[in-house]
């Protein structure tokens, strides 16, 4: 059949006047120059995510299209965020989605952000540590630091590239290197932790994971993860079976994944599930809402080292209050003097990185 000449002219006319996609117009990158009339942030919250064509990046792009208070999401990766971008644009969600590509189109990405959240960098494969992964990520930590000095110096961040314990003090060195550090504004991601540990808990006590609250503080490598079994929500006891079975199950829950996943990575779906929802409370922070209170390892002086991961409170400013660790039993004691051993040397590796 010849195709009706009519009928093309009128798609023409049509597809001239449709709404495009909302992309990012910006030449050379491989995202389409479009006109949009969609504009985004005029009301809620403007939130960044830097390596979101990743494994992480792109479900936590898209449980962030989802989320009622992002207005505008920009989606920034070295690669593949024309895809990514044109994907998630097509959700019938409110907010309103870029892309930027490379690191050219990095200022562009940050500028105006609320929240930054940071899934760039080269994941584990099997036999490697978190720390095998500082010779690269700290590089690329670095670099996204300085933009967001730069650009948008007043957003929260919440950093997930590992190694976590070294990577949020090379950030803060930057930022302070800049003169617009606000450490309340940093907070290292350990939510999957604290995801992991109500987890395995339920499964121990026959419990909803959703009614199990673990407090899981440190870090976020091995035993630098150190669970607060004894302040469990709600309170019961375990036999010393269950606790060594918990503590070690969640200490190593990121190599179960890197195991399981044979040499395609780390976890990637919890972890972008764990992430939005710690952004989202992030996100009710800033909005004011009241007792919005999380684990996060930000900066600290709950113990003598500079960072360290506990409880704290939410708010307008990024982190309001920190909580200290509360009661402590004989074998989380134990665990805590290990846990500051081995933090101390990844905070000082960070800084000592940042400063040369
Ligand atoms: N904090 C946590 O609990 C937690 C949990 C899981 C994974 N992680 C870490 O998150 C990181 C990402 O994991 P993944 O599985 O998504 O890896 P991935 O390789 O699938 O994705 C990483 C993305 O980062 C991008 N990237 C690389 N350099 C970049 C740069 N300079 N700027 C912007 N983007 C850049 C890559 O192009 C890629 O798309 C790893 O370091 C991993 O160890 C942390
Ligand atoms: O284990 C990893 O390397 C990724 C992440 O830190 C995790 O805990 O799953």
């Amino acid at each position: 059949m010849q195709p009706n000449s009519d009928a093309i002219q009128r798609l023409a006319r049509i597809s001239a006047h449709l709404d495009p996609p909302n992309l990012q117009m910006e030449s050379g990158s491989g995202l389409e120059q479009v006109k949009c009339r969609a504009r985004g942030g005029s009301s809620g919250f403007k939130v960044a995510i830097l390596g979101a064509a990743g494994g992480i990046g792109q479900p936590l792009a898209l449980l962030m299209k989802m989320n009622p208070l992002v207005s505008l999401l920009h989606l920034y990766d070295v690669v593949n965020t024309p895809g990514v971008t044109a994907d998630i644009s097509h959700m019938d969600t409110g907010a309103v989605v870029r892309g930027f590509l490379g690191q050219k189109q990095l200022e562009d990405a940050l500028t105006g952000m609320d929240l930054v959240i940071i899934p760039a960098g080269v994941p584990r494969k099997p036999g490697m540590t978190r720390d095998d992964l500082f010779n690269i990520n700290a590089g690329i930590v670095k670099t996204l630091s300085e933009g967001i000095a730069k650009c948008c110096p007043k957003a929260i961040v919440n950093l997930i590239s590992n190694p976590v314990n070294s990577t949020v003090p090379i950030a803060a060195e930057i930022l302070k290197k800049a003169g617009c550090y606000d450490p309340r504004r940093l907070l290292g991601v350990t939510m999957l932790d604290v995801v992991r540990a109500n987890t395995f808990m339920a499964e121990v006590l026959g419990l909803d994971p959703r009614e199990v609250d673990v407090p899981v503080v440190g870090g976020h490598a091995g035993v630098t993860i150190l669970p607060l079994l004894s302040q469990v929500k709600p309170p019961c006891s375990l036999t010393t079976e269950e606790v060594n079975y918990l503590t070690s199950r969640i200490q190593n829950g990121g190599t179960e994944v890197v195991e399981a996943k044979a040499g395609a990575g780390s976890a990637t779906l919890s972890m972008a599930y764990a992430a939005v929802k710690f952004a989202d409370l992030c996100l009710r922070g800033l909005r004011g809402d009241a007792s919005i209170v999380q684990c996060a390892f930000v900066p600290s002086q709950v113990t003598e080292l500079p960072f360290f991961a506990s409880k704290v409170r939410l708010g307008r400013n990024g982190v309001e209050e920190i909580y200290p660790l509360g009661p402590l039993n004989e074998y989380e004691r134990v665990g805590l003097e290990k846990a500051k051993k081995e933090l101390a040397s990844s905070i000082e590796k960070g800084v000592t990185f940042a400063r040369k």
